[in-house]
């Protein structure tokens, strides 16, 4: 006889992605700009400079440029990064079914992280499993959802066992959908070559990660292993390394690079734009690209890779240049992240 649904034990499963603006006005993007940029895991310098630099100069003068963007990318169902989550939400609790209660929440903005932590303890869960939605670990990513989550529930009188997912690099269900999709595209048209282009950081993130003084932004990151297991770089190589193998490239077929800096510190190089100039000069003239450190389009993904890559490339003698989409919520992504959930 089923227990009475009062007594059943359930497993609470938090799903947590970057955040967006809850529209495309300027208004919004200031709003949410105001929340990631003085986040000290994200602008790691003293908050008595980062909150009136980045609150009374570069979010101000960022909003309107962001806010144009933002428009670019809207749809009918809002910001991409919010509705591909929460189809995630959907699809991976039907695939767990009545023993799992999933909450989806962003890092910034809404739907907050307290609100979904409120949905689970609410469900009385037992336990509760955080997966960021950030293939590999960042302290700006991932390590900024584990002191959100850490710092709400440290409140709670009561506090749950709580584990994280902080890391889905090398996973093979992640692996395999992105080569599936990779493939699909393959199909369709001949590549001279493949960018897997990923979110830079600062390279000061990486030397403060750094374990026993192991990372040194050199050949360290070259094989990936016990001492470099969250550094940012060795994951991202990792990743590509994977997928590679899967689509049956050799190491001269792929560039791994990085996009998206802001500020004038040194993030992590090559940088992708700078990378994507000289293709065409090198005989590369079909690029296909791929966003590994996103599961979900966005605006990193669909504008910048999907948009302004391709516009560079061909105003430098390019002529194809194609990004592969996300896995927003692929079947066989939400199977992945169902099995990771299922062996946590
Ligand atoms: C300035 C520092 C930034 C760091 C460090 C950083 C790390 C980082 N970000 C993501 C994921 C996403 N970032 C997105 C947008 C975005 N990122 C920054 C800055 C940093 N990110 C800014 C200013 C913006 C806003 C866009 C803009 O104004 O140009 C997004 C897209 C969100 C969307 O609404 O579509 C994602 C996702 C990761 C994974 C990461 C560390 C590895
Ligand atoms: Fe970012
Ligand atoms: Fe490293």
């Amino acid at each position: 006889m089923p227990a009475p649904a009062s007594s059943r034990r359930r497993i609470g499963v938090l799903l947590v992605n970057l955040g967006t603006p809850d529209s495309p006005q300027t208004s919004d993007v200031r709003r949410y700009l105001n929340e990631f940029l003085t986040d000290g895991r994200v602008i790691d310098i003293p908050a008595a400079v980062r909150y009136p630099l980045f609150q009374g100069i570069v979010v101000p003068l960022r909003a309107p440029k962001s806010a144009k963007i933002y428009q670019q990318l809207w749809t009918e169902r809002g910001s991409p990064l919010l509705y591909h989550g929460l189809d995630l939400q959907t699809k991976v609790q039907e695939q767990l079914g009545p023993e799992y209660v999933v909450a989806f929440g962003m890092r910034y903005q809404n739907p907050g992280v307290e609100k979904a932590l409120q949905e689970l303890r609410d469900a009385a869960v037992e336990r509760i499993i955080v997966l960021p939605l950030f293939p590999q670990y960042a302290a700006a990513s991932t390590g900024s959802v584990q002191e959100k989550v850490m710092e709400i529930v440290s409140k709670w009188w009561v506090v749950p066992s709580i584990s994280f997912i902080s890391t889905f690099t090398d996973d093979p269900g992640f692996i395999g959908t992105i080569v599936a999709l990779g493939k699909e595209e393959m199909a369709r048209h001949q590549y001279d070559h493949i960018v897997f282009s990923y979110h830079g950081i600062p390279e000061r993130h990486i030397l403060k990660g750094s374990h026993n003084g192991y990372c040194k932004l050199g050949s360290c990151c070259d094989t990936y292993n016990e001492n470099n297991r969250y550094c940012y770089r060795a994951q991202c190589f990792e990743t590509s390394r994977l997928v590679a193998a899967g689509l049956g490239l050799t190491p001269e077929q792929y560039t791994v690079s990085f996009q998206s800096r802001l500020g004038r510190d040194p993030w992590l190089k090559p940088y992708t734009d700078i990378a994507l100039k000289d293709f065409p000069a090198k005989g590369i003239k079909n690029v296909l690209a791929f966003s590994p450190a996103f599961v979900a389009d966005c605006l990193e993904t669909t504008i910048e890779v999907g948009a302004e890559f391709k516009e560079l490339f061909e105003e430098h003698g390019g002529e194809h240049w194609q990004l592969v989409p996300s896995l927003n919520s692929h079947p066989q992504w939400v199977q992945a992240v169902t099995e990771m959930l299922k062996r946590n």
